[in-house]
């Protein structure tokens, strides 16, 4: 029986990405760029595919996604951007705002070769973790990070679906701090974002379970969230003021924000249980400039 061949994939054509270029770190800010977009938008057609029922869409996507390299080029590249001269870590921003609250008291950070750190007494989930060398990670004798990712590029990172993890039931499975830096934007359904910001508030500890409230009674549970800038400064279907608006639905207040050539950094506190208001997809400006990105709470 003959065997019906697949069309050739979208990426067909495209050169293969060089491992080489990604282990020696000297892709081109264009290139990581390219990379990184490429793989949301073959991301968002396949889910968009797959929601439809359409699968041989979906496999062709699917093959498209690897010959862009997959989730471990994208995830070479995104390493990059993080590089200082492409903008920077950034839990900088959060290490920053840790030390203006109170949390974090002093600059010194524990050496790599230091003894066992003393137990610290906050926690921190970080979704979506690239490094366990990033800046909120010095600091082990104030807060603990366990971090996570789809695909874990080494020790200290756990390969996991946050949005499979198990829901926490002990007081010390509870979270002070979730930081999701750069992973709302990766999901590619407005509704499933919605449902990701929904889960994470079942990760932190209520406010009165804080381990130290006296310090931390201010700002914890606290969510690090940080998207790119045109999610929030350039879409049809979200600005800050909406982000705000259903981030306060969910019970949560903004309590510092920061925007910086790219980003979006945003913390905020898990001061209340929220109201279950819905959020649609709504339009709130159109230009041919604009993009679609969008957070839907069903
Ligand atoms: C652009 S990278 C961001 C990395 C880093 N947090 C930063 O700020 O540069 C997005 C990462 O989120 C991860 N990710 C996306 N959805 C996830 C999920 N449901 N659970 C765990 N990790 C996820 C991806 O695998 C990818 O490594």
């Amino acid at each position: 029986m003959a065997v019906k061949k697949r069309q050739k994939a979208l990426s067909s054509g495209r050169p293969p990405i060089s491992k080489k270029n990604l282990e020696g770190g000297s892709l081109s800010a264009k290139a990581t760029r390219n990379i990184i977009r490429t793989h949301h938008r073959l991301h968002k057609e396949h889910a968009a595919a797959l929601k439809r029922g359409d699968k041989t869409l979906a496999a062709h996507l699917e093959d498209a996604i690897e010959g862009n390299g997959g989730l471990k080029v994208y995830q070479a590249a995104s390493k990059q951007g993080q590089s200082k001269s492409r903008g920077g870590d950034s839990s900088k921003i959060l290490v920053n705002w840790l030390q203006h609250n109170g949390i974090i008291k002093s600059n010194i950070r524990v050496q790599k070769d230091s003894k066992e750190p003393k137990k610290a007494p906050y926690r921190l989930l970080e979704v979506g973790a690239l490094s366990s060398e990033n800046e909120i990670s010095k600091f082990p004798d104030i807060i603990k990070v366990t971090r996570i990712d789809l695909n874990s590029q080494g020790p200290g990172i756990t390969q996991q679906d946050f949005m499979k993890r198990p829901l926490p039931e002990a007081p010390e499975e509870f979270f002070d701090i979730v930081s999701l830096s750069l992973v709302l934007n990766y999901v590619p359904d407005p509704a499933q974002r919605g449902e990701m910001l929904k889960r994470i508030t079942q990760f932190l500890r209520a406010q009165e379970q804080l381990q130290s409230p006296s310090q931390a009674h201010n700002i914890f549970p606290a969510l690090f969230f940080v998207l790119p800038l045109p999610c929030v400064a350039n879409s049809r279907y979200l600005d800050e003021n909406k982000l705000v608006q259903i981030m306060g639905n969910l019970g949560f207040t903004l309590r510092e924000r920061k925007n910086t050539a790219k980003l979006c950094n945003y913390l905020f506190t898990l001061s209340g249980k929220g109201n279950r208001f819905k959020s649609k997809k709504e339009m709130i400006g159109d230009s041919r400039t604009m993009n679609n990105f969008c957070i839907v709470i069903d």
